[in-house]
């Protein structure tokens, strides 16, 4: 199974730590998205996307870059995130991104989500928020997720 990891870490690099743990299971390149040109996608068998969450979603320079991304015949993808607080049951902001995939032609087959140090500028003054995030356990969580996901994928392939 080929997979590439798509991240938009900008903050604390958090989500870039995800991705990177993610990417060491499923032997996935992690790359921005000025780095990779869409028209490569297709040559995947899976894609992950990803960001921290700002002002309750995905980075927007993720987000423009899917919207231009050529539509797809149901490419399996996943969506992960870090974010300052757990992410609220509602509204979902991996939900928004998913409907978002799923309109450019992508299956997804999954979501990972954990905290991030969080430093937005009301909680600098308290010293931010998720201070240590993500830690061993956040990225023992991330292995684990790639490791279920690898394991589904391949016994439905
Ligand atoms: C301007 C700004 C807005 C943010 N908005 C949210 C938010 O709405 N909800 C949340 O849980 N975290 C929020 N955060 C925290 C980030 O999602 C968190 O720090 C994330 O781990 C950053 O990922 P990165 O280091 O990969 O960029 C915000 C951070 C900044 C700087």
């Amino acid at each position: 199974m080929k997979a590439v990891i798509v991240c938009v870490s900008v903050s604390h690099g958090n989500t870039r730590r995800i991705a990177e743990a993610i990417g060491e299971v499923l032997d996935a390149q992690v790359v921005d998205p000025a780095d990779i040109d869409p028209a490569d996608l297709a040559s995947y068998d899976l894609v992950g996307f990803g960001s921290g969450i700002f002002t309750m979603n995905f980075h927007p320079r993720l987000r423009e870059w899917i919207r231009a991304l050529p539509p797809q015949d149901r490419r399996r993808a996943f969506v992960f995130a870090t974010s300052g607080m757990v992410e609220p049951p509602f509204p979902r902001y991996t939900r928004s991104l998913t409907a978002l995939l799923e309109q450019r032609g992508y299956d997804v087959v999954d979501l990972f989500t954990c905290r991030g140090f969080d430093t937005w500028w009301p909680l600098r003054i308290i010293g931010g928020l998720s201070k240590g995030h993500p830690d061993t356990r956040d990225i023992q969580a991330a292995r684990s997720f790639a490791e279920g996901l690898r394991a589904r994928l391949t016994a439905s392939s």
